[in-house]
Protein backbone atom coordinates (compact mmCIF):
# COMPACT_ATOMS: atom_id res chain seq x y z
CA UNK A 1 0.00 0.00 0.00
CA UNK A 2 1.15 3.30 -1.23
CA UNK A 3 0.96 6.37 1.30
CA UNK A 4 0.56 9.39 -0.16
CA UNK A 5 -1.43 11.59 2.19
CA UNK A 6 -1.23 11.40 6.30
CA UNK A 7 -3.16 13.46 8.73
CA UNK A 8 -2.16 13.64 12.15
CA UNK A 9 -4.67 14.73 14.61
CA UNK A 10 -2.98 16.88 17.75
CA UNK A 11 -0.17 19.45 17.28
CA UNK A 12 1.33 19.17 20.39
CA UNK A 13 5.18 18.16 21.61
CA UNK A 14 4.70 14.86 19.64
CA UNK A 15 2.06 15.19 16.85
CA UNK A 16 4.30 18.45 15.55
CA UNK A 17 7.88 17.45 15.53
CA UNK A 18 6.80 13.80 14.39
CA UNK A 19 5.03 14.99 11.48
CA UNK A 20 8.09 17.75 10.65
CA UNK A 21 10.08 15.05 10.52
CA UNK A 22 8.17 12.24 8.23
CA UNK A 23 7.46 15.74 5.97
CA UNK A 24 11.08 16.53 6.06
CA UNK A 25 12.13 12.71 5.13
CA UNK A 26 9.39 12.08 2.58
CA UNK A 27 8.80 14.85 0.78
CA UNK A 28 6.45 13.68 -1.67
CA UNK A 29 3.96 12.54 1.15
CA UNK A 30 1.79 15.32 2.24
CA UNK A 31 1.49 15.67 5.70
CA UNK A 32 -1.21 17.42 7.33
CA UNK A 33 -1.07 18.34 11.16
CA UNK A 34 -4.88 19.15 12.56
CA UNK A 35 -6.01 20.27 16.11
CA UNK A 36 -9.14 21.77 17.46
CA UNK A 37 -6.91 24.66 18.80
CA UNK A 38 -7.24 27.63 17.20
CA UNK A 39 -4.50 29.37 18.70
CA UNK A 40 -1.86 26.33 18.46
CA UNK A 41 -2.52 25.89 14.72
CA UNK A 42 -1.97 29.73 14.33
CA UNK A 43 1.49 29.33 15.76
CA UNK A 44 2.75 26.38 14.34
CA UNK A 45 1.71 28.44 11.01
CA UNK A 46 3.48 31.71 12.25
CA UNK A 47 5.68 33.26 9.39
CA UNK A 48 8.53 33.69 11.54
CA UNK A 49 8.98 30.03 12.00
CA UNK A 50 11.01 30.87 15.97
CA UNK A 51 7.50 31.69 17.25
CA UNK A 52 6.14 27.95 16.61
CA UNK A 53 4.80 26.36 19.85
CA UNK A 54 7.17 23.80 20.79
CA UNK A 55 10.41 24.94 21.51
CA UNK A 56 13.28 22.06 20.41
CA UNK A 57 16.42 22.53 18.94
CA UNK A 58 16.97 22.21 15.60
CA UNK A 59 12.95 22.05 15.19
CA UNK A 60 12.46 25.41 13.24
CA UNK A 61 14.79 24.49 10.71
CA UNK A 62 13.07 21.62 10.06
CA UNK A 63 9.35 23.34 9.67
CA UNK A 64 10.90 26.03 6.91
CA UNK A 65 12.30 23.66 5.19
CA UNK A 66 9.00 21.42 5.04
CA UNK A 67 5.84 23.86 5.84
CA UNK A 68 4.18 24.97 2.73
CA UNK A 69 5.83 21.99 0.71
CA UNK A 70 4.88 18.44 2.32
CA UNK A 71 3.86 19.89 5.78
CA UNK A 72 0.42 21.39 6.58
CA UNK A 73 -0.83 22.95 9.82
CA UNK A 74 -4.62 23.73 10.04
CA UNK A 75 -7.87 23.05 12.02
CA UNK A 76 -10.05 21.80 8.94
CA UNK A 77 -9.70 18.30 10.72
CA UNK A 78 -12.69 16.72 8.74
CA UNK A 79 -11.18 17.35 5.17
CA UNK A 80 -7.74 16.47 6.32
CA UNK A 81 -9.39 12.98 7.64
CA UNK A 82 -11.13 12.23 4.83
CA UNK A 83 -8.03 12.66 2.09
CA UNK A 84 -5.36 10.74 4.12
CA UNK A 85 -4.34 7.50 3.52
CA UNK A 86 -2.97 7.44 6.79
CA UNK A 87 -4.53 9.03 10.12
CA UNK A 88 -1.87 9.22 13.32
CA UNK A 89 -3.31 9.93 16.38
CA UNK A 90 -1.69 11.85 18.70
CA UNK A 91 -3.85 13.63 21.03
CA UNK A 92 -3.28 14.14 24.48
CA UNK A 93 -4.30 11.15 27.19
CA UNK A 94 -3.83 12.78 30.45
CA UNK A 95 -4.63 11.05 33.98
CA UNK A 96 -8.54 11.01 34.45
CA UNK A 97 -9.37 13.54 37.12
CA UNK A 98 -12.90 12.53 37.73
CA UNK A 99 -15.18 10.00 38.30
CA UNK A 100 -14.06 5.73 38.07
CA UNK A 101 -10.04 5.70 37.87
CA UNK A 102 -9.70 9.52 39.23
CA UNK A 103 -5.83 9.82 39.36
CA UNK A 104 -4.19 6.77 37.92
CA UNK A 105 -6.63 5.85 34.85
CA UNK A 106 -5.83 7.80 31.26
CA UNK A 107 -8.71 9.44 29.91
CA UNK A 108 -9.51 8.40 26.77
CA UNK A 109 -12.09 11.09 26.16
CA UNK A 110 -10.25 12.52 23.78
CA UNK A 111 -8.86 9.43 21.84
CA UNK A 112 -12.57 8.32 21.23
CA UNK A 113 -13.69 11.70 19.65
CA UNK A 114 -10.84 11.19 17.21
CA UNK A 115 -12.16 7.81 16.61
CA UNK A 116 -15.74 8.69 16.41
CA UNK A 117 -14.63 11.71 13.96
CA UNK A 118 -12.71 9.26 11.74
CA UNK A 119 -15.56 6.91 11.68
CA UNK A 120 -18.16 9.65 10.63
CA UNK A 121 -16.19 11.55 7.59
CA UNK A 122 -14.32 8.62 6.14
CA UNK A 123 -14.83 7.75 3.20
CA UNK A 124 -12.58 5.66 1.74
CA UNK A 125 -9.92 2.58 3.62
CA UNK A 126 -7.79 4.43 6.31
CA UNK A 127 -5.05 3.12 8.73
CA UNK A 128 -5.22 4.80 12.26
CA UNK A 129 -2.00 4.74 14.13
CA UNK A 130 -2.38 5.07 17.62
CA UNK A 131 0.42 7.42 18.36
CA UNK A 132 -0.67 8.43 21.12
CA UNK A 133 0.23 6.86 24.54
CA UNK A 134 -2.57 4.16 25.60
CA UNK A 135 -3.35 1.69 28.09
CA UNK A 136 -2.67 -2.05 26.32
CA UNK A 137 -5.63 -3.17 24.72
CA UNK A 138 -6.97 0.40 23.87
CA UNK A 139 -6.95 -0.88 20.18
CA UNK A 140 -9.92 -2.75 20.80
CA UNK A 141 -11.88 -0.04 21.57
CA UNK A 142 -10.90 1.84 18.29
CA UNK A 143 -11.86 -1.11 16.22
CA UNK A 144 -15.10 -1.41 17.80
CA UNK A 145 -15.63 2.35 17.09
CA UNK A 146 -14.46 2.09 13.49
CA UNK A 147 -16.14 -0.70 12.54
CA UNK A 148 -19.58 0.66 13.34
CA UNK A 149 -18.83 3.56 10.53
CA UNK A 150 -21.94 1.82 8.35
CA UNK A 151 -20.89 2.76 4.90
CA UNK A 152 -18.26 0.16 4.72
CA UNK A 153 -14.94 1.79 4.83
CA UNK A 154 -12.45 -0.79 6.32
CA UNK A 155 -9.40 0.39 8.89
CA UNK A 156 -6.04 -1.06 9.98
CA UNK A 157 -5.29 0.33 13.48
CA UNK A 158 -1.20 -0.04 14.46
CA UNK A 159 0.09 0.61 17.77
CA UNK A 160 3.24 3.08 16.96
CA UNK A 161 4.03 4.27 20.08
CA UNK A 162 6.72 7.45 20.23
CA UNK A 163 9.92 7.54 22.27
CA UNK A 164 11.29 11.15 21.77
CA UNK A 165 12.47 12.41 25.07
CA UNK A 166 11.58 16.45 25.67
CA UNK A 167 14.69 18.52 24.67
CA UNK A 168 16.08 16.14 22.33
CA UNK A 169 13.03 15.16 20.02
CA UNK A 170 15.05 15.90 17.21
CA UNK A 171 17.31 14.09 17.44
CA UNK A 172 15.63 11.48 18.54
CA UNK A 173 12.86 11.26 15.92
CA UNK A 174 16.22 11.60 13.22
CA UNK A 175 18.11 8.63 14.86
CA UNK A 176 16.08 6.70 17.38
CA UNK A 177 17.42 3.53 19.00
CA UNK A 178 14.17 2.21 17.43
CA UNK A 179 11.01 2.71 15.76
CA UNK A 180 8.01 0.09 17.41
CA UNK A 181 4.76 -1.01 15.09
CA UNK A 182 2.32 -3.30 16.37
CA UNK A 183 -0.74 -4.50 14.17
CA UNK A 184 -2.92 -6.89 13.82
CA UNK A 185 -0.81 -10.57 12.82
CA UNK A 186 -3.37 -11.28 9.63
CA UNK A 187 -2.35 -10.90 6.13
CA UNK A 188 -4.16 -7.25 5.97
CA UNK A 189 -2.65 -6.09 9.11
CA UNK A 190 0.86 -7.10 8.26
CA UNK A 191 0.18 -5.14 5.03
CA UNK A 192 -0.37 -2.39 7.15
CA UNK A 193 2.71 -2.59 8.86
CA UNK A 194 4.71 -2.88 5.95
CA UNK A 195 2.98 0.58 5.25
CA UNK A 196 4.35 2.16 7.73
CA UNK A 197 7.91 0.29 8.01
CA UNK A 198 8.77 1.67 4.55
CA UNK A 199 7.99 5.35 5.58
CA UNK A 200 10.25 4.59 8.54
CA UNK A 201 13.06 2.57 6.05
CA UNK A 202 13.42 5.79 4.33
CA UNK A 203 15.88 7.20 7.20
CA UNK A 204 16.18 4.54 9.66
CA UNK A 205 17.96 1.62 9.05
CA UNK A 206 15.55 -1.99 8.82
CA UNK A 207 16.57 -3.88 11.68
CA UNK A 208 15.86 -0.27 13.67
CA UNK A 209 12.16 -1.00 13.23
CA UNK A 210 10.87 -3.44 15.15
CA UNK A 211 7.46 -5.21 14.67
CA UNK A 212 5.19 -6.78 16.99
CA UNK A 213 1.50 -7.44 17.85
CA UNK A 214 -0.58 -4.47 18.64
CA UNK A 215 -0.69 -5.38 22.54
CA UNK A 216 2.77 -5.82 22.85
CA UNK A 217 3.53 -2.80 21.08
CA UNK A 218 0.96 -0.60 23.57
CA UNK A 219 2.18 -2.08 26.63
CA UNK A 220 6.13 -1.90 25.63
CA UNK A 221 5.26 2.29 25.80
CA UNK A 222 4.02 2.27 29.09
CA UNK A 223 6.82 -0.19 30.22
CA UNK A 224 9.51 1.81 28.71
CA UNK A 225 8.70 5.18 30.53
CA UNK A 226 8.22 3.14 33.98
CA UNK A 227 11.61 1.35 33.80
CA UNK A 228 13.23 4.92 32.82
CA UNK A 229 11.32 6.34 35.70
CA UNK A 230 11.99 3.82 38.08
CA UNK A 231 15.64 4.10 37.28
CA UNK A 232 15.23 7.51 38.36
CA UNK A 233 13.79 6.54 41.57
CA UNK A 234 16.05 4.04 42.10
CA UNK A 235 18.74 6.83 42.20
CA UNK A 236 16.83 9.45 44.00
CA UNK A 237 16.18 6.79 47.06
CA UNK A 238 19.75 6.14 47.53
CA UNK A 239 20.57 9.79 47.54
CA UNK A 240 18.84 9.87 50.39
CA UNK A 241 21.00 7.13 51.93
CA UNK A 242 24.19 9.03 50.75
CA UNK A 243 23.26 12.12 52.80
CA UNK A 244 23.07 10.29 55.89
CA UNK A 245 26.37 7.72 55.11
CA UNK A 246 29.44 10.62 53.34
CA UNK A 247 28.54 8.45 50.27
CA UNK A 248 28.29 10.50 46.81
CA UNK A 249 25.72 9.65 44.57
CA UNK A 250 27.48 10.58 41.59
CA UNK A 251 30.70 8.46 42.35
CA UNK A 252 27.76 5.40 43.17
CA UNK A 253 25.92 6.39 39.74
CA UNK A 254 29.51 6.49 38.38
CA UNK A 255 30.69 2.61 40.19
CA UNK A 256 27.15 1.06 39.06
CA UNK A 257 26.93 2.81 35.67
CA UNK A 258 30.21 1.64 34.61
CA UNK A 259 28.37 -2.33 34.81
CA UNK A 260 27.45 -2.96 31.35
CA UNK A 261 24.05 -4.48 32.83
CA UNK A 262 23.48 -1.77 34.32
CA UNK A 263 24.68 0.98 32.09
CA UNK A 264 25.40 4.77 32.74
CA UNK A 265 22.43 6.49 31.33
CA UNK A 266 19.56 7.60 33.38
CA UNK A 267 21.39 7.79 36.54
CA UNK A 268 21.75 11.29 37.90
CA UNK A 269 19.98 12.07 40.96
CA UNK A 270 17.66 15.30 41.26
CA UNK A 271 14.93 16.79 42.93
CA UNK A 272 12.39 14.15 41.11
CA UNK A 273 11.29 13.17 38.20
CA UNK A 274 8.75 15.22 35.79
CA UNK A 275 7.49 15.60 32.20
CA UNK A 276 3.94 14.69 31.35
CA UNK A 277 4.13 11.46 30.93
CA UNK A 278 6.17 9.45 33.71
CA UNK A 279 3.76 9.88 36.21
CA UNK A 280 1.21 9.74 34.45
CA UNK A 281 2.23 6.82 32.58
CA UNK A 282 2.97 4.73 35.89
CA UNK A 283 -0.18 5.47 37.66
CA UNK A 284 -1.98 3.96 34.11
CA UNK A 285 0.03 1.05 34.91
CA UNK A 286 -0.68 0.80 38.25
CA UNK A 287 -4.34 1.04 37.65
CA UNK A 288 -4.45 -1.25 34.94
CA UNK A 289 -2.18 -3.70 36.96
CA UNK A 290 -5.09 -3.13 39.56
CA UNK A 291 -8.20 -3.50 37.40
CA UNK A 292 -6.78 -6.98 36.31
CA UNK A 293 -6.75 -7.95 40.37
CA UNK A 294 -2.71 -7.85 40.58
CA UNK A 295 -2.04 -5.99 43.20
CA UNK A 296 1.59 -6.77 43.96
CA UNK A 297 2.22 -5.73 40.34
CA UNK A 298 0.19 -2.52 40.95
CA UNK A 299 2.09 -1.68 44.39
CA UNK A 300 5.24 -2.39 42.88
CA UNK A 301 4.91 0.11 40.60
CA UNK A 302 3.28 2.60 42.51
CA UNK A 303 6.56 3.04 44.75
CA UNK A 304 8.08 4.59 41.86
CA UNK A 305 5.69 7.24 41.94
CA UNK A 306 5.46 7.31 45.70
CA UNK A 307 9.60 7.49 45.81
CA UNK A 308 9.68 10.82 43.37
CA UNK A 309 6.91 12.69 45.78
CA UNK A 310 9.06 12.14 48.76
CA UNK A 311 11.85 13.02 46.65
CA UNK A 312 10.46 16.44 46.10
CA UNK A 313 8.66 16.89 49.38
CA UNK A 314 12.33 16.26 51.11
CA UNK A 315 13.87 18.88 48.77
CA UNK A 316 11.35 21.75 49.96
CA UNK A 317 11.18 20.50 53.71
CA UNK A 318 15.62 20.73 53.54
CA UNK A 319 15.46 23.88 52.40
CA UNK A 320 12.70 25.27 55.00
CA UNK A 321 14.49 23.26 57.71
CA UNK A 322 18.13 25.15 56.89
CA UNK A 323 16.60 27.83 57.06
CA UNK A 324 15.77 28.14 60.51
CA UNK A 325 12.38 26.02 60.25
CA UNK A 326 10.60 29.43 58.31
CA UNK A 327 10.92 30.88 54.77
CA UNK A 328 8.15 33.64 55.97
CA UNK A 329 8.99 36.80 53.86
CA UNK A 330 12.22 35.00 53.00
CA UNK A 331 12.91 35.14 49.07
CA UNK A 332 13.93 32.11 47.65
CA UNK A 333 15.70 32.28 44.16
CA UNK A 334 14.82 29.58 41.61
CA UNK A 335 16.92 28.51 38.55
CA UNK A 336 15.20 26.82 36.29
CA UNK A 337 11.19 26.25 35.94
CA UNK A 338 10.81 24.10 32.89
CA UNK A 339 11.30 20.09 33.87
CA UNK A 340 14.36 19.85 32.37
CA UNK A 341 16.61 21.32 30.28
CA UNK A 342 16.21 22.87 26.57
CA UNK A 343 12.47 22.82 26.63
CA UNK A 344 9.48 25.12 27.45
CA UNK A 345 7.55 22.52 28.87
CA UNK A 346 6.79 22.68 32.69
CA UNK A 347 4.08 19.76 32.69
CA UNK A 348 4.72 17.93 36.29
CA UNK A 349 8.06 20.15 36.94
CA UNK A 350 9.36 19.16 40.49
CA UNK A 351 9.48 22.99 40.34
CA UNK A 352 5.95 23.64 40.38
CA UNK A 353 5.78 21.05 43.80
CA UNK A 354 8.26 22.79 45.76
CA UNK A 355 7.71 26.51 44.53
CA UNK A 356 3.85 25.72 45.75
CA UNK A 357 5.12 24.06 49.26
CA UNK A 358 7.39 26.99 49.73
CA UNK A 359 4.77 29.66 48.72
CA UNK A 360 2.29 27.98 51.45
CA UNK A 361 5.07 28.56 53.94
CA UNK A 362 4.69 31.97 53.37
CA UNK A 363 7.97 32.73 51.24
CA UNK A 364 8.33 34.45 48.36
CA UNK A 365 10.00 33.42 45.05
CA UNK A 366 11.65 34.66 42.02
CA UNK A 367 11.96 32.87 39.15
CA UNK A 368 14.26 32.62 36.30
CA UNK A 369 13.51 30.94 33.59
CA UNK A 370 14.01 32.61 30.25
CA UNK A 371 11.88 29.97 27.74
CA UNK A 372 8.70 30.16 30.07
CA UNK A 373 6.22 32.78 30.56
CA UNK A 374 5.73 34.30 33.85
CA UNK A 375 1.88 33.44 33.03
CA UNK A 376 2.82 30.05 32.71
CA UNK A 377 4.15 30.19 36.09
CA UNK A 378 1.18 31.86 37.64
CA UNK A 379 -0.88 29.10 35.92
CA UNK A 380 1.27 26.19 37.23
CA UNK A 381 0.93 27.10 40.95
CA UNK A 382 -1.87 25.73 43.31
CA UNK A 383 -0.88 28.45 45.83
CA UNK A 384 -1.58 31.16 43.13
CA UNK A 385 -4.90 29.80 42.13
CA UNK A 386 -7.01 32.21 43.87
CA UNK A 387 -5.22 35.37 43.70
CA UNK A 388 -5.05 38.59 41.53
CA UNK A 389 -2.25 39.18 38.91
CA UNK A 390 -0.93 41.81 40.99
CA UNK A 391 -0.85 39.46 44.20
CA UNK A 392 0.56 36.99 42.20
CA UNK A 393 3.48 39.07 40.86
CA UNK A 394 4.37 39.90 44.57
CA UNK A 395 4.45 36.52 45.60
CA UNK A 396 6.25 35.52 42.05
CA UNK A 397 8.50 37.52 40.69
CA UNK A 398 9.60 36.55 37.45
CA UNK A 399 12.96 37.95 36.16
CA UNK A 400 15.04 37.81 33.06
CA UNK A 401 18.07 37.68 34.37
CA UNK A 402 19.38 35.24 37.06
CA UNK A 403 21.48 37.74 38.91
CA UNK A 404 18.61 39.77 39.48
CA UNK A 405 16.75 36.62 41.15
CA UNK A 406 19.02 36.10 43.74
CA UNK A 407 19.28 39.63 44.91
CA UNK A 408 18.50 39.87 48.78
CA UNK A 409 17.48 36.32 48.17
CA UNK A 410 18.53 34.08 51.17
CA UNK A 411 18.48 30.90 49.06
CA UNK A 412 18.85 29.67 45.57
CA UNK A 413 17.49 26.56 44.42
CA UNK A 414 18.76 24.57 41.32
CA UNK A 415 15.69 23.12 39.78
CA UNK A 416 16.82 22.30 35.92
CA UNK A 417 19.73 20.68 34.68
CA UNK A 418 21.28 23.66 32.74
CA UNK A 419 24.77 23.84 31.20
CA UNK A 420 25.14 27.29 31.48
CA UNK A 421 25.38 26.98 35.58
CA UNK A 422 29.01 26.50 35.08
CA UNK A 423 29.62 29.96 33.28
CA UNK A 424 27.54 31.95 36.06
CA UNK A 425 29.75 34.46 37.98
CA UNK A 426 28.85 33.02 41.59
CA UNK A 427 31.37 35.19 43.35
CA UNK A 428 28.82 38.01 42.36
CA UNK A 429 25.56 36.04 43.39
CA UNK A 430 27.39 35.43 46.62
CA UNK A 431 27.77 39.35 47.05
CA UNK A 432 24.32 40.20 46.41
CA UNK A 433 22.56 37.75 48.79
CA UNK A 434 22.03 37.80 52.34
CA UNK A 435 23.74 35.68 54.86
CA UNK A 436 24.50 33.18 54.84
CA UNK A 437 23.88 32.29 51.52
CA UNK A 438 21.89 28.77 50.86
CA UNK A 439 22.42 26.76 47.61
CA UNK A 440 19.76 23.96 47.36
CA UNK A 441 21.55 22.26 44.26
CA UNK A 442 18.53 19.86 43.19
CA UNK A 443 19.96 18.48 40.39
CA UNK A 444 23.52 17.81 41.59
CA UNK A 445 25.49 19.44 39.05
CA UNK A 446 27.52 22.90 40.73
CA UNK A 447 30.97 22.39 42.24
CA UNK A 448 30.00 22.02 46.00
CA UNK A 449 33.85 22.96 47.02
CA UNK A 450 34.44 25.90 44.84
CA UNK A 451 30.91 27.28 46.20
CA UNK A 452 31.96 26.83 49.90
CA UNK A 453 35.14 28.32 49.38
CA UNK A 454 33.15 31.39 48.45
CA UNK A 455 31.24 31.30 51.71
CA UNK A 456 28.32 29.27 50.43
CA UNK A 457 26.34 26.86 52.46
CA UNK A 458 25.84 24.32 49.42
CA UNK A 459 23.37 21.38 50.28
CA UNK A 460 23.43 18.94 46.93
CA UNK A 461 21.08 16.09 46.27
CA UNK A 462 23.10 12.72 47.25
CA UNK A 463 26.33 14.19 48.63
N1 LIG B 1 5.30 15.06 25.33
C1 LIG B 1 6.12 14.05 25.08
O1 LIG B 1 7.34 14.20 25.16
C2 LIG B 1 5.60 12.71 24.69
C3 LIG B 1 4.25 12.43 24.69
N2 LIG B 1 3.79 11.19 24.31
C4 LIG B 1 2.36 10.92 24.25
O2 LIG B 1 1.83 11.57 23.08
C5 LIG B 1 0.49 12.02 23.32
C6 LIG B 1 0.39 13.50 23.02
O3 LIG B 1 1.24 14.19 23.91
P1 LIG B 1 1.61 15.72 23.69
O4 LIG B 1 1.91 15.96 22.26
O5 LIG B 1 2.64 16.03 24.72
O6 LIG B 1 0.22 16.41 24.06
P2 LIG B 1 -0.23 17.93 23.79
O7 LIG B 1 -1.23 18.23 24.83
O8 LIG B 1 0.98 18.78 23.63
O9 LIG B 1 -0.95 17.88 22.37
C7 LIG B 1 -2.15 17.22 22.11
C8 LIG B 1 -2.96 18.07 21.15
O10 LIG B 1 -4.11 17.32 20.72
C9 LIG B 1 -5.17 18.25 20.49
N3 LIG B 1 -6.45 17.53 20.45
C10 LIG B 1 -7.07 16.87 21.46
N4 LIG B 1 -8.21 16.31 21.01
C11 LIG B 1 -8.33 16.63 19.70
C12 LIG B 1 -9.29 16.34 18.70
N5 LIG B 1 -10.35 15.57 18.98
N6 LIG B 1 -9.10 16.83 17.47
C13 LIG B 1 -8.02 17.60 17.19
N7 LIG B 1 -7.07 17.90 18.09
C14 LIG B 1 -7.21 17.42 19.34
C15 LIG B 1 -5.05 19.23 21.62
O11 LIG B 1 -5.70 20.45 21.32
C16 LIG B 1 -3.52 19.37 21.75
O12 LIG B 1 -3.02 20.48 21.01
C17 LIG B 1 0.17 11.64 24.76
O13 LIG B 1 -0.50 10.41 24.76
C18 LIG B 1 1.53 11.48 25.39
O14 LIG B 1 1.51 10.56 26.46
C19 LIG B 1 4.65 10.22 23.89
C20 LIG B 1 5.99 10.45 23.86
C21 LIG B 1 6.59 11.71 24.24
O1 LIG C 1 6.65 9.35 26.90
C1 LIG C 1 7.25 10.40 27.05
O2 LIG C 1 6.72 11.48 27.25
C2 LIG C 1 8.75 10.44 27.05
O3 LIG C 1 9.14 10.48 28.44
C3 LIG C 1 10.53 10.61 28.66
O4 LIG C 1 11.02 11.79 28.06
P1 LIG C 1 10.91 13.23 28.76
O5 LIG C 1 9.91 13.16 29.88
O6 LIG C 1 10.70 14.21 27.69
O7 LIG C 1 12.35 13.53 29.36
P2 LIG C 1 13.43 12.63 30.14
O8 LIG C 1 14.76 12.96 29.60
O9 LIG C 1 13.07 11.21 30.17
O10 LIG C 1 13.35 13.23 31.60
C4 LIG C 1 12.22 13.04 32.42
C5 LIG C 1 12.51 13.57 33.81
O11 LIG C 1 13.44 12.73 34.49
C6 LIG C 1 14.51 13.52 34.98
N1 LIG C 1 15.75 12.70 34.99
C7 LIG C 1 16.15 12.06 33.87
C8 LIG C 1 17.29 11.30 33.89
C9 LIG C 1 18.04 11.17 35.05
O12 LIG C 1 19.09 10.48 35.12
N2 LIG C 1 17.61 11.83 36.16
C10 LIG C 1 16.47 12.59 36.16
O13 LIG C 1 16.11 13.16 37.20
C11 LIG C 1 14.58 14.70 34.03
O14 LIG C 1 15.27 15.78 34.59
C12 LIG C 1 13.12 14.97 33.81
O15 LIG C 1 12.57 15.73 34.85
C13 LIG C 1 11.26 9.44 28.00
O16 LIG C 1 12.66 9.61 28.15
C14 LIG C 1 10.91 9.33 26.53
O17 LIG C 1 11.51 8.17 25.96
C15 LIG C 1 9.39 9.24 26.38
O18 LIG C 1 9.03 9.20 25.01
Amino acid sequence: MNITKICCIGAGYVGGPTMAVIAKQCPDIQVTVVDLNESRINKWNDPNVENIPVYEPGLSGIVAEARGRNLFFTTEVDRAIKEADMIFISVNTPTKTYGAGKGQAADLKWIELCARQIARVSTSDKIVVEKSTLPVRTASTLKDILKHTGNNVKFQILSNPEFLAEGTAVDDLLTPDRVLIGGDQDAEGKQAIEALVNIYARWVPKERILTTNVWSSELSKLTANAFLAQRVSSINALSELCEFTEANIGEVARAIGTDSRIGPKFLKASVGFGGSCFQKDILNLVYIARSYGLNEVADYWEQVIIMNDHQKRRFANKIIKTLYNTVNGKKIAFLGWAFKKDTNDTRESAAIYVADHLLYEQAKIAVYDPKVSADQMYADLDYLNTRTVEENQLLVDVVQDPYEACQDAHAVAILTEWDEFKDYDWQKIYDAMLKPAHIFDGRNILDKGQLERIGFKVSAIGS
